[in-house]
């Protein structure tokens, strides 16, 4: 089965076409780094996927359906998320958002949803500071609150936009680990978008990336390749394949020292 199915779809917003010819389909269980330059339209393909932005042209099915608001089958971190939302919301009660925000803001609670509040905030290492206010936690902290509300309801599709922004390595790592155990845990299809694919090359298997004004679908290791990626960011990109079978990326310098080694 697919998760995500793309025919012929064009996307406008302010008058201008963002992309076209959207024609892919993504299969249900892929971890799928969604790549592309500034302005590609990265955040617009989740947007369409919710069903936040209706497209201009072509047909789009998430999970077997036409996109629509609210669906209660994919869980949404969106971009600069913890930043977005109330600083003085307690961790518990953003998750718990997650299990009843549709309707009309925070209600009592059943002894049933609490339980399922503090299955995700443990899932993702969060119950220990579940009850303090996401202004007193760090970035790496923040995010994992953000993931539980994603998954609190069970999400079958998971949208993260930049996950790994502003957090070091080490938090990087762990919520890399985390999307990998997730998706294999529950089988679910996870979108990454993310501007440095290296921390996220462990667990990915495909890739969505936008490039010309079109989104394309491809195996992450059909992606990971110097022409292409020096196509799709406009700048030199290398590719190291280490003896452990990793890929890493870096900025080919046509000029080895470009600071100039004869001064
Ligand atoms: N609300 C809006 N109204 C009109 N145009 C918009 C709106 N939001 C985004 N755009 C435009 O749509 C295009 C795609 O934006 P989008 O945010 O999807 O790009 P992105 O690939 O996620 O970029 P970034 O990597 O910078 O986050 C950009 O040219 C942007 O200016």
């Amino acid at each position: 089965m697919n998760a995500l199915e793309l025919e012929g779809v064009r996307v406008v917003r302010g008058g201008r076409t963002v992309w076209s010819e959207g024609d892919l389909s993504v299969p249900a269980g892929a971890v799928v780094g969604v790549i592309g330059p500034n302005g590609a339209g990265k955040t617009t393909l989740f947007q369409v996927l919710l069903g936040l932005l209706p497209v201009a042209e072509g047909q789009v099915r998430v999970l077997g359906g036409p996109p629509r608001r609210g669906n209660r089958r994919i869980g949404y971190v969106p971009q600069n998320y913890t930043a977005a939302i109330g600083e003085a919301v307690r961790a518990r009660d953003l998750v718990t958002l997650g299990l009843n925000g549709g309707r009309f803001g925070l209600r009592p609670t059943s002894a049933g949803e609490r339980a399922r509040v503090d299955a995700a905030l443990e899932r993702v290492g969060a119950a220990g500071y579940a009850d303090r206010r996401m202004s007193e936690l760090s970035g790496g902290q923040q995010q994992r609150v953000a993931i539980a509300q994603a998954i609190v309801d069970d999400a079958e599709l998971l949208l993260l936009d930049e996950p790994l922004a502003n957090l070091d390595l080490r938090n990087q790592h762990e919520i890399v680990r985390l999307l990998g155990d997730l998706q294999r845990e529950r089988g679910a299809t996870v979108l990454v978008v993310a501007h440095d694919l290296n921390p996220l090359l462990p667990v990915l298997t495909d890739a969505v990336y936008l490039l010309d004004g079109h989104p394309h679908h491809a195996s992450i290791g059909d992606v990971v390749q110097e022409d292409l990626l020096t196509h799709l960011y406009g700048t030199p990109v290398g590719v190291v394949r280490t003896p452990q079978g990793d890929l890493f990326t870096r900025a080919a310098w046509s000029d080895p020292d470009p600071a100039g080694s004869e001064r």
